[in-house]
């Protein structure tokens, strides 16, 4: 699929309130109808307009939900950039591996869910016995 691409020079004219393109991570992003629903507030964007703010954007610490929906103001990518790694697939991904990986620590123990069971057995057979031995020096006496 052929996408928009723009030189870090034309990003950079995208540089007011009006008008504010930031860059993260190679992609371009026209933010210029969320500014004033920024919840960061309009000063940082500000700062950072025309800019690369890969990093700034990321020592905000911004939450899963702000980067997801910064995809939906997604215009393009930086001319000459490598190509870009698809994040929502990995993450359909993550889910599957997770539960997965969930199941792994039971098998890896071997026994797994059976573990609980055969320690009853094990005490019911024990306690068999010995009320059996018990009954049996009872009838000795
Ligand atoms: C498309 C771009 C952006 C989106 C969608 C976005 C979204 C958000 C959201 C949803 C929050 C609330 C907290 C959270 O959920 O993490 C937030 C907070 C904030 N954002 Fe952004 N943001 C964007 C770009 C930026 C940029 C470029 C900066 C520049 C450094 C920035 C700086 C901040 C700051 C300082 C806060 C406040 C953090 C706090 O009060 O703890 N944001 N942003």
């Amino acid at each position: 699929m052929t996408e928009n691409t723009y030189t870090a020079e034309e990003v950079k004219k995208h540089n007011s309130l009006n008008d504010l393109w930031v860059v993260y991570d190679n992609d371009v992003f026209d933010i210029t109808k969320f500014v004033d629903d920024h919840p960061g507030g309009e000063e940082v964007l500000k700062a950072n307009a025309g800019k690369d703010s890969t990093q700034e954007f990321d020592d905000v610490g911004h939450s899963e939900s702000a980067k997801s929906k910064m995809k939906q103001f997604r215009i393009g990518r930086i001319a000459g950039a490598p190509a870009r790694v698809e994040q929502p697939k990995k993450k359909v991904t993550t889910p599957a591996s997770t539960s997965a990986s969930a199941t792994r620590p039971a098998e890896a123990g071997g026994l797994g869910a059976l573990k609980i069971p055969i320690i009853i057995i094990v005490l019911a057979i024990i306690a068999y016995f010995t009320m059996a031995s018990d009954a049996m020096i009872e009838d000795d006496q």
